[in-house]
């Protein structure tokens, strides 16, 4: 298998994006050593994608503690790093995995401290302790991944081709490395069960024709590119096998806010009787949000929609409604692929994801 690509690059004292603003002519690495970078980096989708803008905020952190000039005592150690992660968590709104990462380092920091007290190296052992844990979000993203990957091709055991449509990019560009949605597409290929994947261009951002495709394409992947608008007309005419797409945030319901265009894509699924999943690592379930209806929508700015590439395609004066993402109800979605396993519906009919989390940590010492 050759070398998939990376949105991160992660040396010893520095921490660099792949410019995904510039893809797919130009390939080029950005220093993102600071907060301050990796704010802007994923404010602007220079690194997007729910996991990578979490392990980015992180290690854009990391790098700025390593690099930090003074050395602070414990208790402004811990002030430092919360204000910086409270100031990250500004940068997009949706996406739920830099919310968790934050509040799951705020909480070791905070157990941390109690230790340290008295400990005059304290704030060194604690800057050290989130560098560390930063690092590791890389590596467990990874293999996060390729676990989605096996799980989500057993979805697909029973038959012996499959094509499959994808909608924005869940691949390496998006995480650590390997993908989710894309995950499973790149299993099905290296068990040569894929006939071929078909990509959505996922307008206004066209993260389907501009990074999917070059994941494609750079993999070797089987691989047609569609307008959004031709997603029903194509698993009407094509025989697709299943739709697999990726989340920003799945909550307690089942409910899944991804990338605009998912919510239609699910009801085109339904209407023609394809398995419609979700690919989604642990990392992005939520379970404080009951439903989709508390799940907060980041809206873009206008000249994503009126412009591409700095050329004006829509009229002037036009008024415009850019949201990122939309929800699509839990009941059109055939299952959640996590690293642990596949969340199905019950008995009853409905998700109950808290439920399957809590069985899966009862039986697993896993976390
Ligand atoms: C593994 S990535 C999952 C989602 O984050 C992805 O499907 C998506 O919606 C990305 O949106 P983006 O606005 O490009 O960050």
């Amino acid at each position: 298998m050759s070398k998939s690509l990376e949105s991160i690059r992660y040396y010893d004292n520095k921490f660099e994006v792949l410019n995904q603003l510039l893809l797919p002519q130009t390939f080029v690495y950005e220093d993102c050593s600071t907060s301050d970078l990796g704010f802007a980096a994923i404010k602007s989708m220079k690194v997007r994608g729910a996991p990578a803008i979490a392990i980015a905020a992180a290690l854009s952190l990391a790098s700025e503690l390593k690099n930090l000039n003074k050395k602070l005592n414990l208790v402004d150690t811990k002030n430092y790093i919360f204000s910086k992660l409270d100031y990250l968590c500004e940068s997009r709104p949706t996406a739920v995995n830099l919310f968790k990462m934050t509040e799951d380092m705020k909480s070791l920091m905070q157990k941390e401290l109690i230790h340290l007290e008295n400990n005059i190296t304290g704030g060194e052992i604690l800057k050290n302790l989130f560098i560390k844990k930063a690092e590791e979000l890389l590596q467990n993203d990874i293999s996060d991944n390729m676990a989605i990957g096996h799980f989500g091709a057993e979805c697909f055991s029973k038959k012996e081709k499959v094509k499959i449509l994808t909608h924005c990019n869940t691949g390496s560009l998006a995480t650590a490395g390997y993908g989710t949605a894309l995950g499973i597409i790149r299993t099905l290929h290296a068990q040569k069960k894929l006939e071929r994947t078909f990509a959505c261009e996922t307008r206004p951002y066209n993260q389907g024709a501009r990074l999917t495709a070059f994941e494609l394409v750079y993999e070797k992947i089987p691989a047609t590119l569609i307008s959004d608008s031709m997603a029903s007309f194509l698993m009407k005419e094509k025989g697709i096998d299943g739709v697999i797409v990726g989340a920003d945030r799945v909550v307690a319901n089942g409910d899944t806010a991804n990338k605009i265009g998912t919510y239609q894509l699910a009801i085109a699924a339904h209407y023609h009787n394809i398995p419609f999943y979700v690919a989604a690592p642990t990392t992005s379930i939520d379970c404080k949000k009951k439903s989709g209806k508390e799940i907060m929508i980041e809206e873009r700015p206008k000249k994503e929609l009126t412009h591409i590439n700095n050329m004006q395609i829509a009229a002037d004066g036009i008024d415009v409604w850019n949201p990122s993402f939309d929800v699509t109800p839990a009941f059109l979605i055939s299952g959640i692929v996590t690293e642990i396993g596949v969340i199905f519906k019950n008995e009853i009919g409905e998700y109950d994801v808290a439920d399957f989390l809590n069985k899966k940590k009862k039986a697993t010492s896993l976390f």
